[in-house]
């Protein structure tokens, strides 16, 4: 092994995110679940340790419900009266079942994503017992204790210190041999104090840029005129994971996105096993040119193994799934030996060839090997997850807690079903997809309703939806009308951006955060043509909210041949809705569903899928590839 792992390794460390305080300098608020970045300040400590380390722990002495919701162990103080950090670190040392652990506080957001290896290396360099990290400011050197890399022997030294009345985080330092490790990013160590400092930072970025200077890095970015996949990846830069785990019983694991990785507890199978019915023999007793004769010594049936040992010349009558018999390695199937009675019992015959050595016999663990990841975080649970979780036996799943996302549609032309339909009016169809939409996406949906062109409407049913929910899905009034308020009341309420990308259906679109009293929440301003709502929620809200959850689960592009000849405008990404079928040759073929407007929702519902046309691909004639999503398996 080389590089920086190789002293110790990650696997050697445990986190503990130190949320233990009374936040006395918050007005006592519990600093380690205040919002923050779309998650809470814990969280986001937590996130940026959990790839650093082999596990995480969280020392807290309040809400301990809600810290147990991040799916992670809390660790209260053993000392009682709040302590501080000290009695956190030193709960921490007892508990860990790491060589190493290694503390930062739950308010410092922005920690190196290198701390763990850093202080590793440092503290190995000096051979030293713990490793602290240290900046420069205008050239004197800051200590931070908090961010202590210490080993678990040093247990009782802390606790001694804690026993004569020590409080100070460093103050056992001199008791012990302590590396100091200098990093050059004291912006990495900033911690947040005060909840205004707090709301500060969340308003814009919470330690992401903000989206101005994420759009700026798009090459010759230009708003009025964004490309499809320059909007795309603005939005995969800006939005974060919601980090909240919770355990739930493996059914209810089903659509919900894994937490964490699932590793093996168990070979899987956990014997070497049959695979068919018929007699399990030592394959050194097969014979090459001539009939094999040999004795049955006992049966083994799935569930109830042969106990002894089989000797040369002997087999066993074994089911499918039973365990092997000690000493045998191959099994020939019932259907190819022909049974004789003998004076001692039974006797089968193989002819020469039946079966090689080794052949139908399953191996311990060839399915899944002990320790191995059967499944990887990120996954959405799928029936064959749920399956092989069973196998292994496991009975709960850390998943992300769902994303709550509210939605409303704008417009004072729109009316509810079961309202009379005015003069003028429409019936509101966009919050019917678009709750379809969220449902099969595993969110947990808040309908607002139809919200009126009117700004202090608008305004309220924002904020409303942005402090209780995660992300924010409207329709209309994004593009340029005298009734589209919804714009200047988005921009006033947070970091968003107004694009006409180059696409069609689907060219106005609002993205960015806004916050109100505290919280904030992702914003998807879709336009209100019904097409072009599903067009911008499939192929840019999707893939944003599918972030959030944590999951990975990228569109399956098809290629299908074009029935069609279409005609297509280089410069902009066209989506055509089309129905996808076999041909006569037995290869994909699709076909365009006719009138395209981006009002007509019946062409929807008769596709299957769209036909996606790209940036620089001009006309299409009849016959050519092309590119297709299919709408079964996507949401
Ligand atoms: N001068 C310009 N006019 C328009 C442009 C433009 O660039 N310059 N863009 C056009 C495009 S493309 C679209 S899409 C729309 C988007 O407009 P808004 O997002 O402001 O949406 P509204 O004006 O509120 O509504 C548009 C259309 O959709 C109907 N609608 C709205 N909500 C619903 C709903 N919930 N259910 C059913 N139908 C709905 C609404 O009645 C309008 O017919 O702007 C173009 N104009
Ligand atoms: O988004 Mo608009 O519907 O392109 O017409
Ligand atoms: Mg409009």
């Amino acid at each position: 092994m080389s590089g920086t792992n190789s002293i110790t390794g990650r696997d050697a460390i445990s986190g503990l995110v130190l949320a233990g305080g009374r936040g006395t300098r918050m007005g006592n608020v519990d600093k380690g679940l205040q919002p923050f970045g779309g998650a809470t300040m814990a969280a986001q400590v937590a996130a940026r340790l959990a790839p650093q380390v082999a596990a995480i722990a969280i020392s807290a002495n309040r809400n301990l419900d809600a810290y147990a919701g991040f799916g992670v162990p809390v660790w209260p103080d053993d000392t009682p009266g709040f302590p501080g950090p000290l009695a956190g670190l030193a709960t921490g040392l007892r508990r860990c079942e790491t060589d190493y652990l290694l503390s930062a506080p739950c308010d410092s957001p922005f920690l190196p994503a290198d701390l763990a290896a850093r202080l590793q290396r440092g503290l190995v360099e000096a051979g030293a017992d713990a490793a602290v990290a240290v900046t420069e400011e205008d050239g004197r050197r800051r200590v931070h204790p908090v961010f202590c890399l210490a080993k678990r022997g040093l247990a009782p030294l802390v606790d001694a210190y804690l026993a004569e009345g020590g409080r100070r985080m460093d103050g056992w330092h001199a008791r012990a041999r302590v590396a100091e490790v200098l990093f050059e990013d004291g912006g990495a160590f900033r911690n947040i104090n005060t909840l205004d400092e707090l709301r500060a930072l969340d308003h814009g970025a919470s330690g992401k840029p903000r989206l101005d200077e994420v759009a700026r890095c798009v090459d010759g970015y230009d708003p009025e005129a964004l490309p499809v996949r320059d909007a795309q990846r603005i939005i995969g830069e800006f939005v974060a994971p919601v980090r909240a785990v919770e355990q739930v019983a493996l059914r209810a694991a089903l659509g919900r996105v894994l937490a964490r990785d699932i590793v093996s507890p168990i070979n899987v199978p956990a014997h070497d096993n049959s695979a068919m019915d018929g007699y399990a023999l030592r394959g050194a007793d097969l014979l090459p040119a001539a009939p094999l004769r040999l004795a049955v010594a006992g049966i083994a049936y799935a569930g109830r193994p042969f106990e002894g040992a089989v000797q040369p010349g002997q087999c066993v009558r074994i089911m499918t799934g039973a365990v092997m018999p000690a000493g045998c390695d191959s099994v020939v199937p019932q259907e190819c030996v022909s049974v004789e009675e003998a004076a001692h019992g039974k006797n089968v015959l193989l002819a020469p060839g039946a079966i090689r050595a080794g052949d139908n016999r399953r191996l311990a663990g060839e399915d899944l090997a002990v320790g191995g990841v059967a499944l990887a975080k990120g996954r959405v649970v799928r029936p064959s997850d749920l399956g092989l979780m069973a196998s292994l036996g496991v009975a709960e799943v850390p998943v992300q807690r769902r994303l709550r996302v509210a939605f409303f549609s704008t417009g004072d032309e729109l009316r509810s079903i079961g309202q009379a339909l005015e003069e003028g009016c429409v019936y509101d169809s966009n919050r019917y997809t678009i709750y379809g939409m969220l449902q099969r996406l595993g969110c947990d949906v808040i309908d607002m309703g139809v919200v009126r062109d009117d700004p202090q409407a608008l305004e309220s049913a924002l904020r409303d939806a942005c402090e209780n929910a995660d992300a924010i899905i409207t329709s209309g009034g994004v593009s340029v009308g005298a009734a589209d308020y919804t714009r200047d009341i988005m921009a006033r309420l947070g970091d968003v951006a107004f694009w006409k990308l180059a696409m069609r259906p689907g060219r106005p679109l609002a993205f960015g955060r806004i916050a109100s009293n505290g919280r904030s929440a992702f914003l998807f301003g879709l336009p209100g043509n019904p097409v072009a709502v599903m067009v911008s929620f499939y192929f840019f809200a999707r893939a944003a909210l599918l972030r959030m959850m944590g999951a990975d689960a990228p569109l399956p592009l098809l290629r299908a041949r074009s029935l069609d000849t279409i005609r297509k405008k280089p410069g902009r990404t066209e989506f055509q809705r089309a129905v996808l079928a076999r041909g006569a040759d037995g290869q994909a073929e699709v076909r365009i569903t006719g009138a395209q407007g981006s009002g007509i929702l019946r062409s929807m519902s008769e596709a299957n899928c769209m036909v996606v046309l790209h940036d620089e691909q001009g006309n299409v004639q009849a016959g050519e590839m092309v590119d297709v999503v299919v709408f079964e398996g996507l949401v």
